[in-house]
């Protein structure tokens, strides 16, 4: 018996249509977001693939994704968990910046290096910066383990335990689970589950408001490695969209 894992990156957030880096910053859907995350809930239920439970982060263009996706899908009234560590990375001191203004002033490499390499964090966010998460009740709770920046080996380090204790356990209830959540730290699961290696991570992007579905061993491996989209085409044109970004 396998399980069936479904992974949705949000739809079109009013920053991924600006440009700009974004990481904890609360941003929320734009028009056509929206209608990334219907049309992504229309393939799960063209596809029969119909989610039991949902996790999602502590982020609207998350949350608002799944719900319209469910409602699409006719699965509107599942239980939903939610937690900061499926948030997306923290880009520290580059949120809010433009992307394309970043990589002009710092150079390919170091532009790359902050982007998509495995252990290099962009610079701290100060905590009196507009765009801190340092004050917001929503993380009120978490002390010492509120980022000022991650790297994607920090992310994995926070989204791991998350994985084990509480998408595992519905996994193996038999239940097919949604994870709704962002570019990186979807990023961060698929490193873990395709055993990816912190090289060739660079290359992987993931698409906005596109179901990739996972069947999973009982030892939580993929029996198809990278899974399957739903609608190949359509993600691989979205995903080198996103590795364009800046340029
Ligand atoms: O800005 C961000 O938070 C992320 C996702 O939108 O961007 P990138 O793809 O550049 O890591």
């Amino acid at each position: 018996m396998t399980h069936t894992l479904i992974l949705l990156r949000h739809g079109e957030s009013d920053w991924n249509a600006k440009n700009l880096f974004t990481g904890w910053v609360d941003v929320a859907l734009t028009e056509k977001g929206r209608g990334e995350a219907v049309r992504g809930g229309e393939l799960l239920r063209e596809a029969g693939v119909l989610p039991d439970v949902v996790h999602t982060s502590l982020q609207r263009r998350a949350i608002n994704t799944a719900a319209l996706a469910l409602d699409a899908a006719e699965r509107h009234w599942i239980p939903v968990k939610r937690s900061w560590r499926l948030n997306e990375r923290h880009y520290g001191a580059l949120q809010g910046k433009d992307k394309k203004q970043t990589l002009e002033e710092y150079g390919e490499e170091q532009f790359m290096l902050w982007r998509r390499s495995f252990d290099v964090p962009p610079p701290p966010l100060d905590d009196a910066d507009e765009f801190s998460q340092a004050g917001d009740p929503r993380y009120a709770d978490l002390g010492d383990d509120l980022p000022r920046t991650e790297c994607l080996k920090d992310v994995i380090a926070r989204f791991l335990p998350y994985w084990e204790s509480e998408i595992v356990p519905d996994l193996q209830a038999g239940k097919v689970v949604l994870v709704a959540a962002h570019g990186n730290s979807l990023r961060a699961l698929v490193k873990h589950l395709d055993g990816i290696s912190d090289e060739d991570i660079a290359a992987l992007n993931i698409p906005t408001g596109m179901p990739l579905v996972y069947e999973l061993d009982e030892s939580m491996q993929p029996t198809v490695k990278g899974g399957q989209y739903l609608d190949p085409e359509a993600a691989a044109a979205a995903a080198a969209a996103v590795a364009n970004q800046g340029r």
